[in-house]
C-alpha cells in the first residue's frame, strides 16, 4: 500500500482509472459518506479551509455533494448527476484557487482518513490512485 503523490503539472489531465466498484461494495453508501465527511472535517481545520463554505449549512451540503460524486464514480446510483448535473469536475473547481500545495494538503487529508480505515489495502490503493491522479486535473493556479 503506497500513498504516492504523483508530481503533476497545472493544466494537465493525465489518464485516470476510476476506483474499483468493490470500494463502494465494501464501505456501503453510509461508509462512503462517513469517509467523505471525515475528509471535509480535516479540510476545515487545514490551511486551505478558506476555499470551503464557511457556514455549517454550506459545509454539510458540500459533504453531501462530494459523497454523491464518490458513490457515483464507484459505480453506485448517479446521485451527483441527479442533484448537480453533469460532473465537469475541472470546470466546477475553476472558481477556486487550487495550487499544487492546495492539492497536496487535500490529498494528505485523504491519506489521514484512509490510513486508519478498516478496508483491505488493495481497495484503499484503488481509491487512492484515483484521488492522486484525478486531483491533478483540479489544479488551476501556480503557487
Ligand atoms: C479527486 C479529486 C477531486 C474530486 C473527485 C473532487 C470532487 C468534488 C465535488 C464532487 C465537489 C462538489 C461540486 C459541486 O457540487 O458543485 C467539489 C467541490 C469542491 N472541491 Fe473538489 N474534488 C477533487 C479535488 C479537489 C482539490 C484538490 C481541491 C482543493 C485543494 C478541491 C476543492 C474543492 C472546493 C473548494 C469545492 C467547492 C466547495 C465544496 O463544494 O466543497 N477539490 N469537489
Amino acid at each position: 500500500m503506497q500513498f504516492t503523490i504523483t508530481q503533476g503539472l497545472v493544466g494537465t489531465r493525465p489518464p485516470v482509472v476510476k476506483p474499483s466498484p468493490e470500494v463502494l461494495k465494501f464501505l456501503g453508501e453510509e461508509g462512503m459518506r462517513k469517509l467523505v465527511s471525515d475528509h471535509y472535517d480535516l479540510l476545515r481545520q487545514s490551511n486551505i479551509k478558506g476555499l470551503f463554505p464557511p457556514t455549517d449549512e454550506g459545509f454539510a451540503l458540500a459533504k453531501q455533494h462530494s459523497a454523491d460524486f464518490f458513490i457515483q464514480i464507484c459505480g453506485g446510483p448517479d446521485y451527483f448527476n441527479q442533484n448537480r448535473g453533469a460532473p465537469m469536475m475541472a470546470a466546477r473547481h475553476q472558481p477556486f484557487r487550487i495550487t499544487p500545495e492546495a492539492r497536496r494538503i487535500w490529498l494528505e487529508s485523504y491519506m489521514m482518513v484512509l490510513k486508519p480505515l478498516d478496508m483491505p489495502d488493495d481497495l484503499k490503493q484503488s481509491f487512492w490512485n484515483y484521488l492522486d491522479i484525478f486531483s491533478i486535473w483540479m489544479m488551476n493556479t501556480q503557487e
